[in-house]
């Protein structure tokens, strides 16, 4: 994909990608690493991660695998302790790790339901929080993106993610109001359906039909997620905070419900 920003958009700049050695998240890590940034890639699989790193460092970028469970509050501060002693301290965070199982409501259990709440918004909040942390202690600005769900018309059949990501979306505008004097900004993308390995779980058909309801009817690419981080990271983006930016061909208005 052609970019629009120049090649040094990031340079000097450390970029922590959180779910960075797959799908959306490594075409994060690679766009945001070909504009300039030394990038951090950070997840639970190490093995996934370093051979992702091999990939990308292999296009001559800078690249460094951290493992991470973003559920995990000391895990998370280990990351942040690490990344400042090692000198790969991020001045932008994306927060792209998460996922869920399909349910109905009905059948979740609820250990189910807090599993996937912990993930994608306890987790998110941990990772931000840490990051804010280091910025603020340190007088430094930062850029934050968090990747949630297009959810503007609910998700049946995942009303733990649902929840879980509208969460995210006002913890984006909270956290954009009381980080603003510090220079942080914190946005959202709101991806609809995406082609990657993550939707090997999710019934075929089912996808297609919600496809075929589309104005634009196609999947997303990874890429196309990342050229919108890569713009809020970037000071193009420095008179926006608190949005939430879908892209998803137009899944906002159509919902994600195939089946009505
Ligand atoms: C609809 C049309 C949309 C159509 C539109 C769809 C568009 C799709 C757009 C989105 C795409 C993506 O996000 S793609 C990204 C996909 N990637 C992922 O989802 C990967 C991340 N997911 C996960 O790690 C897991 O799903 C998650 C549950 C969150 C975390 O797992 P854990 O290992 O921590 O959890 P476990 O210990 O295994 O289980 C915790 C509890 O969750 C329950 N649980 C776990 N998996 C379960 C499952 N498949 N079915 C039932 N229940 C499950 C367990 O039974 C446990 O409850 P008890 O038994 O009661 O103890
Ligand atoms: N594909 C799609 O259609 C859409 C995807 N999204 C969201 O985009 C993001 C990326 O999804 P996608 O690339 O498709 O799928 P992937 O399954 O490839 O990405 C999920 C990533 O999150 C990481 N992850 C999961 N749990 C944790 C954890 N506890 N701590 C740290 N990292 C974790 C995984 O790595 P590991 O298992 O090694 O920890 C993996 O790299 C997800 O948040 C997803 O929900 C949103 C809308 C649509």
């Amino acid at each position: 994909m052609m970019s629009i920003f120049a090649k040094d958009l990031f340079k000097g700049q450390v970029a922590l990608v959180t779910g960075g050695g797959t799908g959306i998240g490594f075409a994060i890590a690679r766009t945001l690493g070909q504009l300039g940034a030394r990038v951090v890639i950070a997840a639970r699989a190490l093995d996934k991660l370093e051979s992702a790193a091999e990939q990308l460092t292999a296009g001559g970028m800078a690249v460094l695998a951290a493992e991470v469970n973003i559920r995990d509050a000391e895990s998370v501060n280990a990351l942040f302790a690490r990344l400042e002693s090692e000198g790969w301290q991020p001045d932008l965070l994306v927060n792209n790790a998460g996922g869920q199982f399909t349910s109905p409501a009905l059948s979740m259990s609820p250990n189910g339901f807090r599993a996937v709440v912990d993930l994608n918004l306890q987790g998110t909040f941990q990772m931000s929080q840490a990051f804010a942390r280091q910025r603020i202690s340190q007088a430094r600005p930062g850029s934050i993106v968090n990747i949630v769900l297009c959810l503007e018309q609910g998700i049946p059949g995942m009303a733990h993610a649902a929840a879980a990501r509208a969460g995210v979306v006002n913890l984006t505008k909270t956290l954009s109001w009381e980080w603003a004097e510090h220079g942080i900004r914190v946005n959202a993308v709101a991806p609809g359906t995406i082609a990657t390995s993550g939707l090997e779980n999710y019934d075929a058909d089912n996808l297609q039909a919600g496809i075929d309801r589309l104005p634009i009817r196609r999947m997303g690419q990874s890429e196309e997620v990342a050229e919108a981080v890569a713009y809020l990271a970037s000071p193009a983006a420095s008179f926006i905070t608190g949005i939430t930016l879908p892209l998803d061909g137009g899944e906002h208005m159509t919902g994600a419900n195939p089946q009505r």
